[in-house]
């Protein structure tokens, strides 16, 4: 392989973040996919373009590695590296993982001129455990469930269970990083368990229209229709991507005619609902419409915390409840961001050879936390105690009596005095109503029970951090 010329500080950062994958993966996984790899660090170490001997290689280290490199060249420089991914032969590069909006992206356009030379196809040469593209990590017991994906799941575990059947074709969308890619490998794999002889293909709706525009350089249309029509599971990836691919979308539609025809299942994702696709053919767009279309929402607090627990198990790290309770608090957004900060964490308690706790948390994702740059509100603080012990937000409001509401209610009084400005009137208005002398006495027991009771004191600390951020 060319070795691509980098500066030297370049090239220790892209060392160090090899020898880092060195200690994390095991061997074996190293030395195939990382150890052949060659990087160019951009002067101003804004980018690292990290160089893959093929295509095949180029998906596999995508789809497996890319978001851990970013990870580690973030950790160890300091601040945010794009990392690109492009072929060994520098002439075509592939596309970036760090990825622009769906209307900026780089797709290969599915007109033959434009077609890329090595563009890859479901029956390029690999390893067996390859050939259907699946990712044997990605199953149903690795993903954790929760009220956001519930639906999804048990409709993919279906599918699983009796392909061909109900929920024909399963059309599964969400935003980003919120576990479809994850869902649908688990269809695959899930039934090649228990039938390791159906055919299933797992692939990216880009890499199908480089299939298309392969078929059409080299006419070899037979072959691609066999290929695809003769499967019993397709999963196919981020369908949005066929917008504006009219050759793409014709093929597709054929491939999905043949496939419900015989009672194969398909299983899609997208980043939206079926008839919020732009520019795909209506025809196209009431197929994906006609057997059952769920969402996956952005994972709730719980499933958060379940999520960062279970994926630090699996790193063969322990994270506390409270430091997960923690994390989750403050990173919301998808479960592609909750896994950014688990790495961060880990690789922060490992360098400095410091348990995970709170603290060690917010020095790791300090970054991450001062851009929140949290204002601590009354309303904030009902919310993160109800979450904390369990209760509804509503009974911080209610006039419910029982020790298993009103404690956390006098809690989250104790704290909206200590952490906010607000007067005990004020406070006692926030809480339903109430009246001041209640918030007072509710201040006044907590305070005193803090400096007897060990848990008290340590429960209030867990949502003072938590709310502190
Ligand atoms: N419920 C879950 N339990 C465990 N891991 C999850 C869960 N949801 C998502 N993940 C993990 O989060 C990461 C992102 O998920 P995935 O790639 O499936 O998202 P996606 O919805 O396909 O996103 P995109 O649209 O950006 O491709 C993966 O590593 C996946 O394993």
């Amino acid at each position: 392989m060319t070795e691509e010329p980098t500066n030297d500080a370049g090239l220790g950062l892209w060392l160090a973040c090899v020898e880092q994958l060195g200690q994390d993966l095991p061997e074996q996984q190293f030395n195939t996919w990382i150890k052949p790899l060659t990087a160019h660090v951009a002067e101003d170490f804004s980018k690292v373009t990290v160089y893959v001997a093929n295509r095949f290689k180029l998906d596999w280290i995508r789809a497996q590695y890319a978001a851990r490199i970013a990870g580690l060249l973030e950790d160890l420089y300091g601040q945010p590296v794009a990392l690109e991914l492009a072929l060994a032969q520098r002439e075509s590069v592939v596309r970036t993982y760090v990825r622009p909006y769906a209307g900026e992206r780089n797709t290969p356009s599915d007109s033959p001129s434009a077609a890329p030379t090595s563009s890859p196809s479901a029956e390029e040469p690999a390893s067996p455990v390859f050939r259907n593209r699946l990712n044997s990590a990605l199953t149903f017991e690795t993903l954790v469930e929760g009220t956001a994906n519930r639906m999804a799941r048990s409709a993919a575990m279906h599918v699983a269970a009796s392909p061909g059947h109900l929920y024909n074709p399963l059309f599964i969308y969400g935003g980003v990083g919120l576990g479809k890619t994850h869902l649908v490998h688990a269809v695959g794999n899930q039934l090649l368990k228990d039938r390791p002889d159906a055919k299933v293909l797992y692939i990216h709706a880009e890499q199908f229209v480089s299939d298309v525009v392969k078929a059409y350089q080299r006419r070899t249309f037979d072959e691609f229709k066999e290929r695809y029509h003769s499967l019993d599971l397709l999963l196919i990836d981020d369908v949005q991507f066929f917008a504006n691919k009219d050759r793409t979308q014709e093929e597709f539609f054929n491939a999905f005619e043949a496939l419900l025809a015989k009672k194969s299942h398909i299983v899609m994702t997208s980043d939206t609902y079926p008839k919020g696709l732009a520019n795909i053919h209506e025809r196209l767009v009431s197929r994906f419409d006609s057997g059952l279309t769920v969402a996956i929402e952005p994972p709730e607090l719980e499933m958060r915390v379940a999520i960062l627990i279970n994926k630090a198990r699996a790193e063969n790290a322990e994270m506390p409840e409270e430091v997960a309770f923690f994390v989750a608090k403050n990173v919301r957004s998808n479960v592609r961001e909750l896994e950014g900060a688990l790495r961060k964490i880990l690789a922060y308690s490992r360098f400095n050879q410091k348990e995970v706790s709170i603290q060690l948390a917010r020095e790791a994702l300090r970054d991450l936390l001062s851009i929140q740059n949290r204002q601590i509100s009354v309303e904030n603080i009902q919310k993160t105690v109800a979450d904390y012990y369990k209760i509804k937000v509503a009974d911080m409001y209610s006039k419910k009596r029982p020790a298993s509401i009103a404690r956390p209610r006098q809690i989250a009084m104790y704290l909206a005095k200590e952490l906010t400005q607000k007067s005990l009137p004020e406070i006692g208005e926030l809480f339903g109503g109430r009246d001041h002398t209640t918030v007072l006495h509710a201040v006044r027991k907590i305070a005193a029970e803090r400096q007897q009771l060990t848990e008290l004191n340590q429960q209030l600390h867990v949502l003072e951090q938590t709310l502190k951020g």
